[in-house]
C-alpha cells in the first residue's frame, strides 16, 4: 500500500527506490532522498524498508513500526512515498528482488537505486549486484569519512549527470555532492537509550519513539536528559 501520492509527472520520469533498515529513519534519510529527488526534477522516491535485512543484525523496532516512523517523517513531502513492498516479502529482503518487481512493474522506465556511500562501498558483496547494471541506476549520496572504494563497481556503473540519466533506462551512475551529514541510525539509538530523545529525528518521529516507548526509552525516568548528544 501506498501512503503518499507522488505529484503528478510524465509516464517516463524517473522512478527513485531508496531501501534501508531506518531503525529509526533520520534527518539525513530524508535530506538525501528530497536531494534525489530535487535533482532529477521532483522525481518520486520510493522509501523501502527492508524486512529481513541480509546482511546485518536484525532491526530492534518491527516492520510496523519503521514504516509508521517513515510515515511520519515524510508526511510534509509529497515526493516521498512510504513503501511496504519489502515488508510483504518472505525471506531475505534482497535489493534484487525489489529492483526486479519495480523494473517489471514499470518498462523501460529510468529507474534508480539510492544509496549512501557506505552501502556503495559494499554493493560488490550484494546478492548478485552485476544484475543491478540492466535493472536500475545508481544514485550515490556522500557520507562523511566515506571514500568511494570499489572499483569494480564504479566501472560498471559509468558516472553520468541527471540530464543523461533520465534519458535511458538503467546502467549509469550519480554521484551527488551533498547532502553531507553526520548522522546515523545507530548513534541515534545509542543517543535514545541514554538520553530518551535525539536532534537528528524528525519531532514527529521523536515523539512516536517516546510514546511507544521504542529504543529502550521507557527505561528512561521523567527527569530524562533530552539535550542533543
Ligand atoms: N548520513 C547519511 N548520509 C548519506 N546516506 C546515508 C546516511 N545515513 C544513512 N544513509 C543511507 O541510507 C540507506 C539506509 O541506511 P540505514 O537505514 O541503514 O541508516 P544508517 O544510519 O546507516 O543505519 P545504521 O547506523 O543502523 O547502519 C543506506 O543506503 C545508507 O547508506
Ligand atoms: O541484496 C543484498 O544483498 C543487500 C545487501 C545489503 C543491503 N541491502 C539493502 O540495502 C539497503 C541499505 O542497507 P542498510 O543496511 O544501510 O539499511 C537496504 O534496503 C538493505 O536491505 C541489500
Amino acid at each position: 500500500m501506498l501512503e503518499v501520492g507522488p505529484r503528478k509527472l510524465s509516464p517516463q520520469a524517473p522512478l527513485v527506490l531508496f531501501g534501508g533498515t531506518f531503525d529509526p529513519v533520520h534527518r539525513a534519510h530524508i535530506s538525501a532522498a528530497r536531494a534525489v529527488s530535487k535533482v532529477l526534477h521532483g522525481a518520486p522516491v520510493h522509501l523501502l524498508p527492508n524486512a529481513v535485512p541480509p546482511h546485518r543484525p536484525q532491526p530492534m523496532a518491527d516492520g510496523e513500526q519503521r514504516l509508521a516512523m517513515l510515515r511520519l517523517a515524510c508526511k510534509r513531502y509529497p515526493e516521498l512515498v512510504v513503501d511496504d513492498w519489502e515488508l510483504r516479502q518472505d525471506g531475505p529482503s534482497y535489493s534484487l528482488n525489489t529492483l526486479r518487481h519495480f523494473r517489471q512493474q514499470n518498462p523501460g522506465r529510468p529507474l534508480v537505486f539510492m544509496i549512501g556511500a557506505d552501502s556503495f562501498n559494499s554493493l560488490h558483496l550484494w546478492h548478485q549486484w552485476q544484475d543491478y547494471t540492466t535493472l536500475c541506476h545508481l544514485a550515490v549520496v556522500p557520507r562523511p569519512d566515506c571514500a568511494l572504494a570499489p572499483d569494480q563497481v564504479q566501472a560498471a556503473f559509468p558516472e553520468s549527470d541527471a540530464e543523461q540519466l533520465m534519458r535511458q533506462p538503467f546502467g549509469l551512475r550519480l554521484m551527488l555532492k551533498r547532502p553531507f551529514l553526520d548522522v546515523s541510525a545507530t548513534a541515534i539509538r545509542e543517543a535514545l537509550e541514554k538520553k530518551g530523545d535525539c536532534p537528528a529525528l524528525d519531532p514527529a518521529v521523536s515523539a512516536h519513539i517516546r510514546r511507544q516507548h521504542l529504543y529502550n526509552v521507557a527505561t528512561l525516568n521523567s527527569s530524562t536528559n533530552h539535550e542533543a548528544p
